[in-house]
């Protein structure tokens, strides 16, 4: 035992030792390193007078860095907090950029696709007033005259004792009994026995016992157990905590409208977050609650299932299941895809919401993640062989200002992600509480039957296939109006009906089904990736890193942020951000941070100075501003294809091109763009959805043309012209 102990204390004597130098060591050679970079940077740039804030700083500097910054904040805040004291007018100077909530005209985002969901999108569920303001659902508006004393001085608890009482089944019983999946256990028995070899009716008891055991096992760690009265106690803390950090959590009154509707339906509601944050299952459930929505069970990887937080998060709604299905490749567990299969088709049955992550867990780059489709299929094996009539779809997005779990950096760097644990939480916990996230934003997109969808698909996809397959219910309410493009794949002989197809169906897997499944996925990751609100700290991040790497005074960032701003409006994309540009550029640089960002103030001549806003472009920190900077990929990415085709194109020829007035000609027709363009994207295709699946990509890459031709940076006739600004 002592000797256990002289190893430890010699340890941690090392890493006393040890570890501040190291660290030193490499914060050194790190700023050595960016110093040289912004010299040779610099060099035929204006002298620049450094504010005493942008020191350089490397990976460990950072965090140091914002350590002080917090101390430093929290100083500013006391500071302000005995100023606005003072008086109003100060009050009014004194207070932070806020988001005009109530700004009239904003793009309603998240209606569902037109081409195969079309009566969705004209439903009733859709006749909502579209046109209102934001909100910002922390606050709770207590003051009516109407409300007592008592109310009025304790609204957030008087609001979580008002809210819709829910009764949420317990299930694990149910599942036990389930004849199916006896069936698989035995059936995993037999195959276990029949590899001993042996004859001995004990010995297969014994293994359908153990496999029995295993089951019950699997079921009571996978479960939920929902409990309204945690969630209202849970709820009432949130409005305690979360103003702790963030400024506001916004959503759209109309899309909660919508949700509100579409749980009025009796149907279940399946809600399909793009995942960024452990804020946003909090938020979601915490938002649905508040607004008496049915709160849904949550699929949470069993990394999650942490001393005290795991049972916490278990009362809260979440159900445990692995992250991978098979950890031994080539194996296929079949007891726990029964198990899993199971327990969510009796938790559809009862009437439970579900909810899960269809990007399988953040996304590392800001940029969407390619969805997974094994929980997916389970809901639509649940409506194709009638277990449900039928569930609406509801893709959420989610963004914030400042991504409240930390950065991705370590991991970016190739380093192996740190598995949660209960000290790990609660320091997280300790340090998000005391920082600023500034805003969170919430679009909840219109809600889709998915009868409709599956229908539309397989409209499309029956007369592309010639199955056997059963249609589950008459022809296409809006048949789509094109084939799936993107990723065509071989066809496989089909052998089963789909009601077995998905986890832990058969082992061939009806392709039908799979591509049905897919397409549904990814087409909502598209939705969601599209409708999801720019941030101040995107929209900065994206203009440094892609138009200003060397850094730009701020008038013209200005003038770009008014640019970018209006190119989003016009496609449809919403912003959060509001108001003089400068306060809102501002802000994103105090919240990305001087590691990332710096203001600087640069002597023009004697009397006249100009601020210059530069990124920075090394690596750490580049990692991380890429990450707000790639919320706008999505936007950009077809675009950005089509310019590379252009470009490759024309750099493949030898000759100069001719100039006509402000054109170059290219010797070209837009049909090698196209199909140079089309290349690109099969190249890319694991890294982007570049379109629904229910649209031709040649389709979509026509528009980005004509879009070309529209703003004029293109002219076609027998030959491309491309304009450029001489
Ligand atoms: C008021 C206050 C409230 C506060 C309130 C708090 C809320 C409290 C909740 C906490 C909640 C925490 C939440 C944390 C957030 C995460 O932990 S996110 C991580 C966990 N969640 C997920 O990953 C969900 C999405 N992932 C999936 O669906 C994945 O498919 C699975 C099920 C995890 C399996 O992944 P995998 O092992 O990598 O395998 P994958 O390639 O996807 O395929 C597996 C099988 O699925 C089936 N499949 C896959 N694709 C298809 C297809 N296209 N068609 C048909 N079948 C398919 C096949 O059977 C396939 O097997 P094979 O035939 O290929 O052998």
């Amino acid at each position: 035992m002592t000797g256990y102990v002289e190893v430890l204390l010699l340890f941690a004597v090392l890493y006393w030792f040890l570890y501040p130098r190291t660290h030193r060591m490499v914060d050194v050679l790190s700023a050595r390193l960016q110093d040289l970079y912004t010299k040779w940077e610099s060099r035929s740039e204006p002298r620049l007078v450094q504010q005493a804030n942008s020191q350089i700083l490397s990976y460990g500097g950072l965090r140091r860095y914002g350590h002080q910054e917090r101390l430093q904040k929290r100083a500013l805040a006391r500071e302000a907090s005995r100023e606005s004291k003072l008086g109003d007018l100060l009050e009014i100077k004194e207070e932070p950029w806020q988001l005009d909530l109530n700004m009239e005209k904003r793009p309603f985002m998240g209606l569902c696709c037109n081409n195969c969901t079309s009566n969705s999108r004209n439903s009733a569920v859709a006749k909502v007033h579209q046109e209102q303001g934001l909100r910002n659902i922390l606050l709770v508006d207590a003051q009516d005259s109407g409300n007592n004393f008592l109310t009025r001085k304790f609204c957030h608890l008087s609001t979580v004792y008002q809210l819709k009482k829910y009764e949420y089944p317990q299930l694990a019983l149910t599942v036990v009994k389930d004849e199916q999946l006896r069936q698989v256990i035995e059936a995993a028995a037999k195959d276990d026995y029949s590899k001993i070899g042996e004859e001995d009716d004990e010995v297969y008891k014994g293994i359908l016992q153990g496999h029995e055991a295993r089951a019950t096992k699997i079921l009571y760690d996978m479960r939920s157990t929902l409990s309204d009265f945690l969630l209202r106690v849970t709820s009432w803390l949130l409005y305690k905590l979360l103003p702790r950090f963030l400024t506001s959590v916004v959503a759209h009154p109309a899309q909660v409208q919508m949700l509100i509707k579409a749980s009025n339906t009796g149907l279940p509601l399946i809600f399909l977050p793009m995942h960024r944050s452990h804020l946003d299952y909090i938020l979601i459930s915490f938002i649905l609650l508040n607004n008496n929505i049915r709160s849904p069970l949550v699929a949470a990887g069993d990394n999650l299932r942490i001393p005290v937080f795991g049972w916490l998060l278990r009362g809260l709604g979440a159900f445990f299941i692995k992250r991978r299905m098979d950890p031994v490749q080539g194996r296929r567990d079949t007891v726990y895809r029964a198990v899993l299969h199971t327990y969510m088709m009796a938790c559809l049955r009862a009437g439970h919401n579900i909810e899960f992550f269809i990007e399988g867990g953040r996304t590392r780059t800001g940029k969407a993640c390619l969805p997974k489709g094994g929980l997916l299929s389970v809901i639509v094996d649940a409506y194709m062989d009638g277990t449900i009539e039928d569930a609406l779809l509801v893709p959420v997005s989610v963004n914030y200002e400042k991504l409240v779990d930390g950065n991705f950096v370590r991991e970016q760097l190739g380093q192996p992600k740190q598995m949660e644990t209960f000290w790990k939480a609660i320091r997280s916990i300790w340090s998000v509480l005391n920082s600023n996230y500034g805003m969170m934003r919430i679009d909840f997109n219109q809600p889709f039957s998915l009868r409709e969808l599956v229908r539309s698909f397989h409209a499309c996809n029956k007369s592309k296939l010639h199955t056997s397959v059963p249609d589950s219910g008459g022809g296409g309410d809006s048949p789509l109006q094109s084939v799936p493009s993107e990723n065509p794949k071989p066809i496989k002989s089909l052998h089963t009906v789909p009601s077995s197809a998905s986890l832990y169906g058969t082992d061939i897997m009806v392709e039908e089904h799979r591509l049905i499944v897919e397409s549904i996925a990814r087409h909502i990751v598209y939705d969601c990736s599209s409708s999801t609100a720019v941030m101040s700290t995107n929209a900065v991040a994206f203009l440094l890193l892609n138009r200003f790497r060397n850094g730009v005074i701020m008038d013209k960032l200005v003038e770009a942020m008014e640019k970018l701003k209006k190119d989003l409006f016009y496609a449809g994309r919403d912003f959060g951000f509001t108001g003089d540009m400068v306060d809102v550029i501002n802000h994103a640089c105090d919240l990305l941070g001087p590691g990332l960002v710096r203001r600087e103030r640069v002597i023009k001549s004697r009397d006249e100075s100009v601020v210059m806003v530069r990124p920075f472009t090394m690596v750490p920190n580049v990692i991380e501003l890429s990450y707000y900077s790639n919320v706008l990929l999505s936007h950009f990415v077809l675009d950005s294809v089509v310019v590379t085709a252009l470009y490759s194109l024309l750099s493949a020829d030898p000759n100069p091109p001719a100039m006509v007035g402000s054109y170059q000609v290219l010797p070209f027709t837009e049909e090698q763009v196209q199909q140079f363009a089309l290349d690109l994207c099969e190249v890319l295709q694991f890294e982007f959805i570049f379109t629904q699946p229910c649209r031709q990509l040649e389709t979509a890459i026509e528009d980005v043309l004509t879009q070309f031709r529209y703003k004029e940076i293109l002219l076609c006739s027998e030959v491309c012209h491309v304009y450029s600004p001489v």
